[in-house]
C-alpha cells in the first residue's frame, strides 16, 4: 500500500527500470475512477479522479484509519482536463483547466463531477497531513501569483504560478503551483536545487504525444534521469535535484510538503558540481 523511496546510496546502483519503479508514478488518470497512491515522502497522497458517467466521491481507504479523507489532512486539487466541479460539504466549486481548489482539514464530503462525460475533467490530487484547518478556497489560474522566469538564451523562459503558498491561499504545509514553458523553451529549474527541509512532487502534463521530458534527479554529483511522458509523476526526495528538459514545451504541477513553506528555501547547486 505504501510506496517507499530508496535513499541516495541505493539510488546510485539502480537500473533504469528500478529507478522508474521507485521514482515515477503512472496510470493515475483512469476514466470513471478515483486512484490514490500513498507515498513515503512527507506522508503524501498522490491521486487522480476522472468522473465520467456520474459523480465520484473521495473516501478514506481503510489504511488511513480515518472516518473521512480530510479528517487529519489537507488537499490540493488541480484540474488538468476539461471543465468540471468539486462539491465540498454541499458547496460547489467550478474548475476550468488549470484552476486549483484547496480543501481544508475537516471537510467531510468531497464529490467530483465533469461538465461533459465525453470530455472529462482530470482532477489531480495532492494531500499531506495537516495540524490546523484552513478555509477551502478556489484559485483560478488567472488569480494565481504569476512570475516570468528564465531567458531565451538558456531556453528556460517560463511562467511560474503559485496557487497555494503563504502569500496566497494559506495551508498547513502544502505548497502548490504550476509552471508553463513558453513557446520554444524547454528547461525547467536549471540551475537545479535540492531541498533540505521539503520534498517535492512533479506532475508533467500538456506534454505532446510525440514528445518526452527528461527529468533529472539524484544527488547533484550522481545525477540520474527519468524519461517522462504526459500525465506521469516524478517523486523528489529532499536530497535529489529536480530539473527537466523537454523535446518541446510542456507544463508541470509542482507540490511540496515538509517543515516550512518558504519557496526560496532551496539549496542551489553550482553548475560546476553537477555530474
Ligand atoms: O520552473 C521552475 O523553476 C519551477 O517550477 C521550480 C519548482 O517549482 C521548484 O523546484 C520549487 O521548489
Ligand atoms: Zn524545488
Amino acid at each position: 500500500m505504501m510506496h517507499y523511496l530508496p535513499g541516495p546510496a541505493e539510488t546510485r546502483r539502480m537500473t533504469t527500470s528500478e529507478l522508474r519503479a521507485a521514482f515515477l508514478l503512472e496510470d493515475l488518470f483512469r476514466p470513471g475512477e478515483v486512484t490514490l497512491r500513498f507515498v513515503d515522502l512527507d506522508r503524501a497522497v498522490v491521486g487522480a479522479v476522472v468522473p465520467t458517467d456520474g459523480p465520484l466521491s473521495l473516501d478514506a481507504p481503510e489504511a488511513m484509519a480515518a472516518e473521512y479523507f480530510t479528517e487529519r489532512r489537507e488537499l490540493g486539487i488541480l484540474n488538468v482536463g476539461a471543465a468540471g466541479s468539486v462539491t465540498v460539504d454541499g458547496e460547489r466549486f467550478a474548475l476550468q483547466t488549470r484552476d486549483v481548489l484547496y480543501v481544508g482539514r475537516g471537510s467531510r464530503d468531497i464529490r467530483f463531477e465533469s461538465d461533459d462525460a465525453s470530455s472529462p475533467a482530470l482532477f489531480y490530487l495532492i494531500s499531506y497531513p495537516a495540524h490546523a484547518s484552513h478555509p477551502t478556497t478556489l484559485v483560478r489560474e488567472a488569480d494565481a501569483e504569476a512570475n516570468e522566469l528564465g531567458s531565451q538564451e538558456t531556453a528556460n523562459r517560463r511562467i511560474l504560478r503559485k496557487y497555494i503558498h503563504p502569500n496566497g491561499v494559506t495551508s498547513a504545509q502544502l505548497v502548490m503551483g504550476v509552471t508553463e514553458l513558453l513557446e520554444g523553451n524547454v528547461w525547467n529549474t536549471m540551475p537545479s536545487h535540492t531541498h533540505a527541509r521539503r520534498t517535492e512532487i512533479y506532475l508533467y502534463f500538456q506534454v505532446p504525444q510525440d514528445s518526452v521530458v527528461i527529468h533529472l534527479m539524484g544527488e547533484p554529483d550522481e545525477s540520474r534521469h527519468l524519461v517522462m511522458r504526459d500525465e506521469q509523476v516524478a517523486l523528489s526526495p529532499g536530497w535529489s535535484i529536480h530539473s527537466g528538459c523537454g523535446t518541446r514545451g510542456y507544463t508541470f504541477c509542482w507540490a511540496m510538503g515538509g517543515e516550512n513553506q518558504v519557496f526560496a528555501d532551496m539549496q542551489a547547486v553550482a553548475m560546476d558540481t553537477l555530474r
